[in-house]
């Protein structure tokens, strides 16, 4: 398939970014050396709109496909059947039009911070003079002014993260896919992470796909929330989150704890089904690990 290959008309909207149709990602899997493998369905059927500018969270028992999802809007990985479409053109593999934000902050440990924010900028060969330029303008939108010499070693969980979202939004990508970003770090400095990514999403409204594992998180930061079924994932429902931005104290309100609750259902379910399938003997590590996620 070509690059160029562009989405049918008829299911493309004027400001729909994202458009995953009918996604199917099955692996192979293989016990022993000597045996056939065989296939495991991680994503069936999966049907997701993302528009322009939006903030989507995507929540789901553990193992049920959110990551491999994410790899392949960011075109890491590629679906067994089914396509992804950004701005209507089929993803075939990675670009900078997609930053990535992970788990683990995945720094360049030889790279200091200006230097690994600056990474993105050099692929892209943007001169020195406007390198640093970029870079500070992204190092002091995440806080890290005076920073910018310090390698990852010497900084905190927080502040790696930072790096990481400044090096990702450095080289100005339309989409920012992020896949738990902030699961390892405390409680208080992720809740700082999140009302810092709202006052950059604000300002910059770049396009985000955020996975998680945290209802609040999800909550408290999005626009949308697609709630997946476990093992094999699909959307089960997408859930609008109708609270006020900005959203600072908003995690006391009613209205918060009652779209809360209502995600935290969706996903009661989810476990039990899970639940189901380890007493049916299959895949018991990962119904362990559904019932131990929420
Ligand atoms: N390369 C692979 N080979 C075989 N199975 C895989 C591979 N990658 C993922 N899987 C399986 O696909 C399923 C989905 O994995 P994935 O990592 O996308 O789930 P997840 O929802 O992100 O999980 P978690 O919330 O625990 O991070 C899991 O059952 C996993 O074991």
């Amino acid at each position: 398939m070509s690059d160029n290959q562009v989405a049918p008309t008829e299911f493309f909207g004027a400001d729909d970014k994202i458009i995953a149709r009918n996604i199917r990602r099955v692996f192979k899997i293989k016990r022993k050396p000597n045996e056939e493998a065989t296939e495991f369905e991680a994503i069936k059927q999966l049907d997701l709109t993302v528009k322009q500018g939006e903030f989507l969270a995507i929540v789901g028992p553990s193992g049920c496909g959110k990551s491999t999802f994410l790899d392949m809007i960011a075109g890491l990985a590629h679906p067994s059947s089914g396509e992804i479409y950004m701005d209507g053109k089929l993803i075939t593999g990675p670009a900078l039009d997609r930053g990535i934000v992970m788990q683990g902050y995945a720094l360049f440990p030889w790279r200091t911070v200006r230097k690994n924010v600056e990474f993105g900028l050099e692929i892209k060969k943007v001169p020195s003079k406007d390198r640093k330029e970029i870079s500070q303008q992204y190092i002091e939108l995440v806080g890290l002014k005076n920073f910018e010499d310090r390698y990852p070693h010497e900084l905190s969980g927080g502040m790696k993260q930072r790096v990481a979202i400044a090096r990702a939004l450095a080289y100005d990508p339309e989409v920012l896919l992020m896949d738990e970003p902030f699961a390892a770090v405390d409680a208080q400095t992720r809740e700082v992470l999140q009302e810092e990514l709202l006052r950059i999403w604000e300002k910059t409204r770049k396009t985000i796909v955020f996975v998680t594992h945290g209802i609040d998180e999800a909550v408290f930061l999005a626009d949308r929330v697609a709630v997946m079924t476990a093992n094999p994932g699909t959307i089960k429902e997408i859930v609008t989150i109708n609270l006020p931005r900005p959203r600072d104290g908003i995690r006391s309100s009613a209205d918060f704890g009652w779209v809360r609750h209502k995600i935290w259902e969706l996903l009661q379910t989810e476990h039990f089904t899970a639940g189901k399938t380890k007493l049916s003997g299959k895949n018991v590590a990962e119904s362990i690990s559904a019932s131990a996620a929420l």
